[in-house]
């Protein structure tokens, strides 16, 4: 299977802090990549480096075969790798139009029919368009901050904890909806949700204290008690 990103021995740091030690992975195209992890594992920050907004201090990263190491956020995102932050990242004073209309690079056919796949997948957006986001609920939001960054031609979605914060019924209903958009486009998700990590998962990588610990197929990691345990802290 042809690598879409790769990472090679990839070092980082935040102020002064050695955070990333020696990080290499690879994300296949057309399949689900999952980061997992405890919490300050380095999960986060490996997806802020992919996005430029960490910088690599050594090692490096390719998209497509081209060195985006050090790139500048904006020239990363216009190579088409979207990003759904912890936070989300929505405006709170706008409207799902607004939010949606704020974040589209263009309104050629190819988006306006992507912008309709996407409000078919979440239809609590069509049915909330002209609503303020922050009177959303916690999953709306999440639906709002996924589908902004799908309705661009990205090629990668690279998404942060979209379970965070969500009750266990709107939990699956997001899983199902990344399900399905995993059908369209590359995922590496970062998710801390096991089930949701599970049933989206091709494969996984585990990070721990800023270290890639371990990593296979996703259905041999269901089986594999002992690293659940020791790494995820699931028994
Ligand atoms: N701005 C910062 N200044 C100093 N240290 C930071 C900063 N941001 C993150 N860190 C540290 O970097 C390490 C990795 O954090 P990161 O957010 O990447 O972890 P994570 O695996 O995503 O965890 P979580 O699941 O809790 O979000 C942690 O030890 C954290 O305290």
């Amino acid at each position: 299977m042809q690598s879409l990103l790769k990472l090679n021995q990839v070092e980082a740091f935040i102020q002064k802090f050695h955070i990333l030690h020696d990080i290499s992975f690879e994300v296949p195209k057309g399949e689900a990549t999952v980061l997992l992890g405890r919490n300050g594992a380095g999960k986060t920050t490996t997806l802020r480096t992919i996005m430029g907004l960490n910088q690599v201090s050594k090692g490096s990263i390719t998209y497509k075969g081209e060195d985006i190491g050090n790139m500048n956020p904006y020239q990363i995102a216009n190579k088409g790798i979207g990003f759904v932050p912890e936070d989300q990242g929505i405006f709170g004073g706008l409207t799902i139009e607004e939010n949606m209309r704020v974040a589209m690079k263009k309104e050629d056919e190819e988006t306006t029919k992507r912008m309709e796949w996407v409000l078919e997948l979440f239809p609590d957006l069509k049915k909330f368009w002209k609503k303020a986001s922050g009177q959303l609920s916690g999953g709306q939001k999440q639906m709002l901050a996924i589908a902004r960054a799908y309705v661009n031609d990205n090629d990668l979605l690279l998404i942060d904890e979209p379970s965070k914060g969500l009750a266990p019924i709107v939990v699956e209903k997001v899983t199902e909806s990344i399900q399905q958009m995993k059908e369209q486009t590359t995922i590496l998700l970062v998710e801390q949700n096991f089930m949701m990590a599970s049933k989206i998962g091709d494969q996984f990588y585990i990070i721990d204290d800023g270290q890639m610990v371990h990593s296979g197929q996703m259905e041999e990691l269901k089986e594999d008690k002992a690293i659940m345990k020791k790494y995820l802290g699931i028994s």
